[in-house]
């Protein structure tokens, strides 16, 4: 049995968590949010909606944010395995366009806590992976958008080669950081 551990990661405001989690001869048992307990970890969260993606292996979603009212996420992965990828987006940070990744599977059962101002992405490292979401604040349609995964001013590491991954249209087209500090996020 392993209970809920959260590690400070050197962007302010994100964690890696280590979530509650216990096998037995049935199978495992593991809890992706509680309110208090995270609470007492010094994140204040409140879940407003979940959604999940499921994705071949070699597929790199993001860099996404919203710029009006951006949502903080909880994300994990209930099957499979991920190179998951945060990038601080707030313009009066000390930490401003750096990255960090982790990687987080059904088989360590972690998740990842991206605090308002971050962009998000990942790339999927085996078939059939699902990504659970879990957001505090509303999607908003309309401010939905990103940054380019290769952005060279970001300089990401992917951990695959860029002929092996699979894009959707949409973020193939996302703006670069030079347009994105045109419009950042809004943090009020
Ligand atoms: C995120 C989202 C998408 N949609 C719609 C838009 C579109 O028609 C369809 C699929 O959306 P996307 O192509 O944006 O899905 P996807 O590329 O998986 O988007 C996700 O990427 C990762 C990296 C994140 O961080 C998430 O917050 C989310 O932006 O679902 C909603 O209706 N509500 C939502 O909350």
């Amino acid at each position: 049995m392993s209970q809920f551990k959260f590690s400070k990661l050197p962007l302010e405001g994100a964690y890696l968590i280590d979530n509650f989690y216990v096998g037995d001869n049935r199978g495992g048992f593991t809890k992706y949010f509680e309110k208090d307990i995270y609470g007492n970890a010094g994140i204040r969260f409140s879940v407003n909606e979940t959604f999940a993606s499921i994705s071949a292996k070699n597929v790199i979603r993001g860099l996404h944010f919203q710029t009006n009212n951006p949502q903080a996420k909880l994300v994990s992965v209930v099957r499979g395995k991920v190179w998951d990828v945060i990038v601080d987006l707030r313009v009066q940070s000390p930490t401003y366009k750096k990255w960090i990744s982790a990687e987080l599977s059904i088989e360590n059962h972690r998740a990842l806590y991206v605090p308002k101002g971050f962009a998000h992405g990942f790339v999927s490292l085996e078939d059939e992976t699902i990504m659970l979401y879990q957001c505090e604040g509303a999607y908003d349609k309309e401010t939905d958008t990103g940054v380019l995964f290769n952005d060279p001013e970001i300089g990401i590491e992917w951990p695959i080669e860029e002929k092996d991954a699979i894009h959707s249209e949409r973020d193939l087209q996302l703006m670069s950081i030079s347009e994105y500090e045109k419009n950042p996020i809004s943090m009020s």
